[in-house]
């Protein structure tokens, strides 16, 4: 395989170092700089707590990309800077493969025109892990026959974005196969604000966020007399990274956006 040319955002994050480990353990993956908020015109070996790899360290995108011609974007920072970070890619003609969350479907479809103009593809994955993709596509196929569903997601108190970009996704799948209904009792009524969760076309998502905690989720299906529960757990960030390879690789034969591995795992 051909090298590719790499950038990460967000090497210091939880995800990002992960990804950098990722880039030096692929062959055909070369990383040649970095994007981060501080310790602009450093190495990546003088940044405290990362490996000795004398790559560039940006705080300036736009001039990381016009000084180094990256093939693919990584993209692990924040829901609010991944959009600026995608957009900014699509300009410069590189391909982002994205991993923060937080997307609305108005944005997506605007940023899938934009990279279907640039002719270049581009990759929004909520969830890199397969095991995640899967929980998924398996939930999508069990609300066919069991319509009534509460998605549980559980995650580390460190994360900003609620609902989880997953268990939208999962909402969403679902949506597509089934009828907006009203679960649970006509009357029933909220003593606490929020006990019943938040509210997808009658689908209810309930966000925990504790220490201890990495990725988790469960959505569990109701008929009459029996329940159906399909749970996934991500123990560690390296349950992403081959989604992440995956992304990286398919994502330079692509020219348009793609929301969701399901669309590459067939
Ligand atoms: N798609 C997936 O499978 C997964 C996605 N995520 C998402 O990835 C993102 C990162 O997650 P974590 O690594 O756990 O978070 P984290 O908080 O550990 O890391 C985020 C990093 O982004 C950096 N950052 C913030 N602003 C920046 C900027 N302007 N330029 C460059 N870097 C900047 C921060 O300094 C921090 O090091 C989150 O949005 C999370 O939801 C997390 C796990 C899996
Ligand atoms: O913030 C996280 O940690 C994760 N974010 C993604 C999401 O919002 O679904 C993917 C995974 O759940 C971990």
């Amino acid at each position: 395989m051909n090298e590719i040319k790499l950038v990460i955002a967000g090497p210091r994050g939880n995800m990002g170092r992960e990804a950098v480990t990722l880039t030096q353990e692929t062959e055909h993956f070369s990383l040649v700089a970095v994007i981060d908020s501080k310790h602009d015109g450093k190495w990546l070996s003088e940044v405290d707590g990362m490996p000795e790899l004398d790559i560039p360290v940006y705080t300036d995108i736009k001039q990381c990309f016009t000084e180094q011609k990256p093939d693919v974007l990584i993209d692990l920072t924040s829901p609010e800077i991944g959009k600026i970070h995608l957009e900014a890619a699509l300009d410069h003609g590189v391909r982002p493969v994205i991993g923060t969350t937080g997307f609305t479907q108005e944005e997506i479809d605007r940023l899938r025109t934009k990279a279907e103009d640039k002719g270049i593809g581009a990759i929004i994955a909520p969830n890199f892990a397969i095991g995640a993709i899967l929980m998924m596509k398996f939930a999508q196929t069990a609300a066919r026959y069991m319509p009534d569903v509460e998605i549980l997601e559980m995650h580390h108190d460190r994360k900003l974005d609620a609902p989880s970009g997953t268990a939208h996704k999962t909402a969403q799948l679902i949506s597509e196969v089934r009828e907006a209904k009203k679960q649970g009792h006509e009357n029933e009524t909220e003593d606490l604000q929020g006990a019943r969760g938040a509210d997808m076309e009658g689908m209810r998502i309930h966000s925990i966020r504790l220490p201890g905690l990495v990725a988790h989720q469960e959505v569990i299906f109701g008929g009459p007399g029996q329940t159906l529960t399909i749970r996934h757990d991500s123990i560690n960030r390296a349950s992403f990274m081959p989604g992440v390879r995956l992304s990286v690789e398919t994502v330079l034969s692509l020219d348009t956006l793609v929301y969701g591995l399901e669309h590459i795992i067939e």
